[in-house]
């Protein structure tokens, strides 16, 4: 029998970054999954340990699983795997619960197999999971737990992905009320056409992030920070979603939005201590509530997904 496993952490990740509906994101560092790959000489893909959320031991009808399988499909190796998983990010929690451990199997597999293919291949197969989870190839949570740091998709088909620099003061702060909004569900509100005049101020917001990632200008960083085409429809389903923007923005924070698809809101700030003074501010929002709610501070995860 062979024995061979490794233990994995996969990142939580924060998809769109206000203005990049489906192409930006970024990786967290302090909030994540455990996985553990293990080869086996039984051929196949078996999901042998949940643990923390109820979800489908079932290959076919976990993320986890289906990435696997597509991996495992295209590959034929001579062994098998079996895949265990400590969720720490809950489903339907807007900062890629699913995109963990869709990149999480294919990443253990692919280190277990002396690593034959590239983060960009990864991605791909790791895309198959994902699609059973929001229903739309997107690999806008994808690629930054792969490849760390920000990311860019320049192409969902063929993949294309764009590294972006992370200038180094910059933090993350997040707020995840405990209610659930499904990826499906929250794309299927979206209106399919939008304003031409929103999609200008749209992107020139994209492209000025970008400048200002590679320039480290935190300035342009703030202009940029904006989403008129994705938030007005996604907010309504986000309690208190404008006091805590405002709250955040009072604060110092250069930016607030939505995180993926909801209901996680994240906020960016240049220092630890002013994402430590913004989750602060935000936690006095939600505590007037009866909404049970998790806050955090993380600085930018540029490794994305490790072995430990
Ligand atoms: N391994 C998994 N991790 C998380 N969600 C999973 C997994 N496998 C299947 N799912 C399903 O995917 C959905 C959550 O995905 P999604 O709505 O995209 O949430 P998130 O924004 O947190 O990624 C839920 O319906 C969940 O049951
Ligand atoms: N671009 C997608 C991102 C979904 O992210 P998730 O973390 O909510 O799965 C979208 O906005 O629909």
């Amino acid at each position: 029998m062979m024995t061979e496993e490794i233990k994995i952490f996969s990142p939580a990740t924060v998809a769109n970054v206000a203005c990049g509906f489906d192409v930006l994101g970024f990786c967290l560092d302090t909030i994540g999954d455990e996985m553990v790959i293990r080869k086996t000489e039984e051929k196949g893909i078996k999901i042998t340990k949940i643990e923390g959320y109820d979800l489908p031991f079932e290959a076919e009808k976990n993320v986890a699983g289906v990435s696997a399988l597509a991996m495992y499909d295209a590959l034929q190796p001579d062994c098998g795997f079996e895949i265990e998983i400590y969720k720490k990010i809950k489903p339907g929690s807007g900062i890629g619960s699913s995109s963990a451990s869709a990149a999480g199997s294919v990443f253990g597999m692919n280190e277990l197999l002396g690593r034959p293919l590239d983060k960009t291949k990864l991605t791909y197969y790791a895309m198959k999971g994902e699609v059973l989870a929001s229903q739309c190839e997107h690999a806008d949570n994808l690629a930054p737990a792969i490849f760390g740091g920000f990311t860019l998709v320049k192409s969902a088909s063929p993949l294309q992905i764009l590294e972006l620099p992370t200038p180094s003061d910059l933090f993350a702060t997040l707020i995840h009320p405990q209610i659930e909004i499904k990826t499906s569900e929250s794309r299927a509100i979206l209106p399919k056409e939008i304003p031409l005049s929103n999609a200008i101020t749209q992107w020139a917001n994209v492209g000025s992030l970008v400048h200002a990632l590679h320039t480290s200008d935190y300035d342009l960083i703030k202009d940029a920070l904006h989403d008129v085409v994705i938030e007005p429809y996604r907010k309504q389903l986000i309690p208190h979603f404008d006091a805590v923007k405002t709250a955040a923005l009072e604060a110092g924070a250069l930016g607030c939005a939505i995180s993926g698809s909801g209901p996680s809101i994240f906020m960016l700030s240049k220092s630890e201590a002013t994402a430590k003074e913004v989750e602060k501010t935000i936690r006095n929002v939600y505590s007037t509530t009866d909404i049970l709610f998790e806050t955090y501070v993380s600085k930018i995860n540029t490794e994305g997904i490790r072995v430990i």
